[in-house]
């Protein structure tokens, strides 16, 4: 018989947002420098610094994040030939972790601490022909990293470092039939990678190259009996994914196409009453990448005891006000 992908909400699930069971979990996640999970991430810290300090600075409680020395290890992190940021000591630089660390000044208001220049040099020479990027030297193209280099150099102001109109025409080129987007030209529709493309034509102001209804279509369509979103369809729900297509809904200016309450309730339902923090699923280990995606999907849907999130960036909107940013959302 065929069996929809699903998860069941528990009835003694958490249904009030435990603020400050999450403010806790944060502040003394990565404390214990010896602690498994710790070490595990340590290949992705630069990035684990942005979900937590966004979700800090969401939660208004970003004092209680030890700010001076995650200045200087950013600083320590860049490579002074390349100009590129490392996820941690001893790793190579990526876009990735360049554009974590990014936004992580930027919400500090402190990016004269690293080489600007540097970083925009390192950016702009991951460009290809195509006008597609690379991820870091070794040469993996994927549309995320079209939005990691124009996110990155829109903090800066330094869109003008690169093709703006190749790097819309190759992520033109990963438009599908049903107004969806993949990693590459011909690649299955994925919410995350939508999220990236939509927010890449935001940032560039070219929303109009979409077909917004049968995007926003595919998009819903996400919304299973839990509440939850998944990725792709026949997929099982995931916090993540509440993010990834809320926040494209929201740029399209259709967030009301999907069911609200329901999937507040999928959001809270994630929460972890004793450990703080939120999880992918009901009961599953919470982590700092999906307590920010929890948080913020929280705030897109309106709830006020959380700071206004930027559909686009992914920040504080106080953050992206001061910067002047103006991402285009559609009417
Ligand atoms: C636990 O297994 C993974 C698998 C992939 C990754 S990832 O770095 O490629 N990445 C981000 C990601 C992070 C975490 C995590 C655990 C602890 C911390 C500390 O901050 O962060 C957990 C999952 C995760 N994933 C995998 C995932 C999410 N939902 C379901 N899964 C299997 C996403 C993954 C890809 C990624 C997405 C967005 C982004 O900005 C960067 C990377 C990390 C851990
Ligand atoms: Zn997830």
């Amino acid at each position: 018989s065929f069996k929809t992908k699903d998860v069941t909400l528990s009835e003694d699930r958490p249904k009030a947002l435990l603020l400050q069971k999450h403010s806790d979990y944060l502040a003394s996640y990565g404390l214990n420098k010896e602690d498994y999970e710790f070490c595990m991430t340590e290949y992705l810290r630069m990035s684990g610094i942005y979900w937590s300090l966004t979700a800090m600075e969401l939660m208004a409680q970003s004092s209680r994040m030890p700010k001076d020395d995650i200045i200087s290890f950013i600083a320590s992190c860049q490579d002074s030939e390349s100009g590129g940021i490392s996820a941690s000591h001893g790793h190579d630089p990526h876009m990735l972790y360049t554009l974590s660390a990014v936004q992580v000044l930027a919400m500090y208001d402190k990016l004269d601490a690293i080489d600007v220049e540097g970083v925009v040099r390192y950016v702009s020479s991951l460009q290809q022909e195509d006008g597609s990027f690379f991820g870091d030297i070794w040469g993996e193209v994927d549309t995320r990293f079209s939005f990691c280099a124009v996110m990155c150099l829109s903090l800066l102001h330094r869109l003008d470092a690169i093709d703006v109109n190749k790097a819309i025409d190759f992520v033109l080129s990963c438009m599908n039939f049903d107004g969806g987007f993949g990693s590459k030209p011909g690649s299955e529709s994925h919410a995350g990678l939508i999220y990236c493309c939509v927010g890449t034509l935001s940032i560039c102001k070219r929303m109009d190259a979409l077909k917004a209804d049968e995007l926003a279509w595919w998009l819903c369509e996400r919304q299973l009996p839990s509440g939850g979103l998944n990725g792709r369809p026949e997929k099982l729900p995931d916090l993540c994914y509440s993010w990834w297509v809320m926040s494209s809904l929201s740029m399209l200016n259709r967030i009301d196409w999907v069911d609200k309450k329901n999937l507040e309730q999928y959001i809270l339902a994630c929460q972890d009453a004793e450990t703080g923090g939120f999880s992918d699923r009901p009961g599953d280990i919470t982590d700092p990448f999906h307590t920010l995606f929890g948080l913020a999907g929280l705030s897109l849907l309106g709830n006020t005891t959380i700071k206004r999130v930027n559909p686009t960036y992914c920040m504080p909107q106080e953050t992206i006000d001061r910067l002047k940013l103006e991402p285009q959302i559609l009417q």
